[in-house]
């Protein structure tokens, strides 16, 4: 299909993404307890720190060196160039400034059975489909930075005990994420040339938005 329509059907898939589940809405309006922030910092936890996994699945998938290349740097956001700097570890001073234990956040004791399922879906999509729709399948960062703003603003003023630290995360990511947003879409439109690989890249990001909707599912009922 045209790229204009191929572009049209991947941001159409908007209203699946996870802005507007019942649980990021408590936490915008601040009706969050400390206990329910915590759970969702040490359930999240799970997610971001398999993201440099998945990342690494699909340079392993990738025969372009050119792609590699580029997909390289998003290993070292999240891991640092060296320890306790990069993206993961400005995580784990979010979950602190919530009122966690570093230990107990890194023994997953707090994650819950079907974020565990959900995000180990995702890093085996990675490491089982092609490079391509494993990209394709990130591209919820096109429908994130608002998102990221928002929640940035809104925990600042609705939990005013959070101490400026624990928001590094989200202050550095919202630097790259536009950015990676939309590299990442051009990618996809590049190289998804024909029309399965199309449609597989939409049923990429659908799977993706699902992934996301089911870790707060889980987060909403237990925490
Ligand atoms: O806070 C958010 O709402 C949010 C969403 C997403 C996303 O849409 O997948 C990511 C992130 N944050 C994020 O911080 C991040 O590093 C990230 C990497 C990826 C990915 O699939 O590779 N998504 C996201």
């Amino acid at each position: 299909m045209p790229a204009e329509q191929f572009v049209g059907e991947l941001r159409a898939l908007a209203p699946r993404y996870w802005h507007d589940h019942p649980f990021h809405q408590r936490l915008h309006q601040g009706l969050l307890s400390k206990h329910e922030l915590q759970s969702w910092a040490a359930n999240r936890w799970y997610y971001q720190r398999s993201l440099p996994q998945k990342d690494a699945a699909i340079l392993a998938n990738c025969p372009l060196p050119h792609i590699r290349r580029h997909w390289l740097d998003r290993i070292t956001y999240h891991d640092g160039d060296r320890p306790d700097t990069g993206g993961t570890e400005n995580w784990l001073r979010m979950a602190e400034a919530l009122g966690l234990d570093r230990t107990e956040v890194l023994d997953e004791r707090h994650v819950l059975p079907g974020v565990r399922f959900a995000v180990d879906a995702y890093l085996t999509f990675a490491r089982t489909k092609p490079w391509l729709e494993s990209v394709a399948s990130g591209l919820t960062e096109m429908f994130s930075p608002g998102l990221m703003r928002r929640r940035l603003a809104d925990m600042r003023e609705q939990y005013p005990w959070i101490a400026e630290d624990g928001f590094a995360y989200f202050t550095s990511r919202l630097t790259v994420i536009a950015d990676e947003g939309t590299t990442t879409l051009d990618l996809v439109v590049e190289h998804a040339t024909t029309r399965a690989q199309q449609h597989a890249a939409i049923a990429a990001l659908t799977f993706k938005c699902d992934v996301l909707r089911a870790i707060l599912d889980t987060v909403d009922y237990y925490s």
